[in-house]
């Protein structure tokens, strides 16, 4: 198999986007089905002197690009009740309109943060993140006046609340903890009182042995998630906080495959994320059925080539990450799955019974050993992708390009909804997530073949288990152990 490394596919990536940067620029979305001129779909790339450059810009073979456009004008007609001129449509990363409309958002927000709103810390984390993504750093300023903010908001005896004086929740706490490790300064990671957010955590566990969101709060599947990601990211993830969590999780898988919120509820794709990551952090994910998770979310993608959250609903770019990043963690579990698949096969004909719950390795919850948890979500990143991508992976970025794009900057759910924060965060995530689905190192770089759209669209990669930059994941995980070593 070919192997592009990542240092020279970001190189070809970036040469792409200075040349797209001077020749392409976005039309106006009302002339987007009038424009005479569209750039080609495929092909070698023009330059401003009508020279052809020597690298391909776009992936997609003629062949692949017929299906593209018949498809494209399938959903334009689903949608809009009429057919585009599809060859208007390009299937570019409006990369500068992204960056504005997220580097507003922040300048917006910092430097008081005088909002009275609960979500301060996701605002942070969506666009701090999404910035990552397009690899824009931020000036010293604004990372200085997030720091300090979020500093604001971590509560004397231990978590984040949702702004200064909020009561401390497991979900701000980890968006706050991800807006950190993703500005990566020694300023941004040693303002995290770790000692504090491990009594928190600590103090929101029930006797169940999941969590709840806060004190008091409900006890869910993206408690136990958020818990387990922070603890495990911070290096501060032991048998105390793990016990019990991967039971209850395992509880949650319901009779379609998927994860619920809780015991008894419908499978979603945002908690069937949250439930099999916090499961492959805990080293616990055999207590899923995992043929039957990978059955469910790959039966989410639906004809409009997104995901839809659960059975019968609307697709929607936020699953792009949600139900895409699950079924990509899934292809480095495949080892997982043949046994299951066996066991299955010969516990059906022996005794009929199915698998849920029969079989773990990594009893974590049952074992009083120092265990390494954080080696679990850094092994795990650098595992080779035993499969290809279990999803259509070109797909999914047809929908996140010209569905999910807002072309003056920003993502969105679908057309006919504005763009937001959260939907550019992880529209973005996903379209990350996809791009670099087929590849089988982790350190490697897709072929152009696995991309849509010219080589510029790359985003960085993620570890998709935090939903943090790879890269800033890399220094934070070095960063606290460091830390615990002195
Ligand atoms: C880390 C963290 C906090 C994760 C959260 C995960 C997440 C997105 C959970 C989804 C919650 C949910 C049931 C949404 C349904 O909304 P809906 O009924 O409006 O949408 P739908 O029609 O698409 O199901
Ligand atoms: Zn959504």
């Amino acid at each position: 198999m070919v192997r592009v490394s990542l240092r020279s596919a970001r190189r070809h990536r970036d040469r792409a986007r200075s040349r797209s940067q001077a020749t392409a620029r976005p039309p106006p979305a009302a002339s987007m089905e009038s424009s005479s001129q569209p750039p080609p779909l495929s092909g070698a790339d023009q330059s401003e002197d009508g020279a052809t450059a020597e690298l391909p810009r776009l992936t997609v073979t003629q062949v692949e690009q017929m299906k593209v456009e018949a498809r494209v004008a399938e959903i334009y007609s689903v949608l809009f009740g009429a057919a585009p001129n599809t060859k208007s449509v390009m299937l570019e990363l409006w990369r500068d309109q992204h960056v504005e409309y997220l580097t507003k958002g922040l300048r917006r927000l910092a430097p008081s943060f005088h909002v009275l709103d609960a979500n301060r810390p996701w605002l942070c984390y969506w666009m701090v993140h999404g910035l990552a993504l397009l690899e824009e750093t931020l000036d010293d300023d604004l990372e200085h006046d997030i720091v300090d903010f979020l500093s604001r908001c971590q509560d004397r005896d231990g978590g984040y609340g949702g702004g200064p004086g909020q009561l401390p929740h497991l979900a701000t706490s980890y968006a706050a903890v991800n807006t950190l490790v993703t500005i990566g300064s020694e300023s941004a990671l040693s303002s995290i009182k770790r000692d504090n957010l491990y009594k928190f955590m600590l103090q929101m566990k029930d006797e169940s042995g999941a969590f709840r969101m806060h004190e008091g709060g409900e006890i869910d599947v993206r408690a136990c998630y958020t818990a387990i990601s922070v603890a495990s990211l911070l290096n501060i993830l032991d048998d105390k906080l793990a016990k019990g969590v991967g039971n209850y999780i395992a509880r949650c898988q319901t009779y379609e495959g998927g994860i619920a919120g809780e015991p008894f509820a419908e499978a979603h794709g945002g908690y069937t994320f949250c439930g099999l990551a916090a499961m492959i952090l805990l080293n616990e994910v055999e207590k899923l059925d995992l043929p039957s998770l990978i059955g469910w979310v790959a039966f989410r993608q639906g004809v409009e080539c997104g995901f839809q959250g659960r059975t019968n609903k609307l697709v929607d770019g936020c699953y792009s990450f949600w139900q895409g990043a699950a079924i990509a963690l899934t292809q480095k579990l495949m080892t997982v799955v043949d046994k299951q698949l066996k066991q299955s096969y010969s516990s059906k004909s022996s005794s009929g019974d199915n698998l849920c719950g029969t079989s773990s390795s990594g009893y974590a919850s049952e074992k009083s050993t120092n265990v390494d948890y954080a080696k679990f979500g850094f092994d795990f990143i650098k595992q080779s992708n035993q499969i290809g991508p279990l999803f259509h992976n070109i797909a999914l970025q047809q929908y996140i390009l010209l569905c999910a794009q807002v072309l003056e900057g920003g993502l969105r759910d679908k057309p006919g909804k504005n763009r937001d924060h959260y939907h550019s965060c992880y529209c973005l995530s996903g379209l990350s997530v996809s791009q670099y689905s087929a590849m089988t190192d982790s350190d490697s770089c897709p072929l152009p073949q696995h991309m849509l759209g010219p080589y510029s669209n790359l985003l960085e990669p993620i570890h998709p288990l935090y939903n943090v930059v790879l890269d800033k994941y890399d220094d934070a995980y070095e960063f606290f152990r460091e830390s615990d070593q002195v």
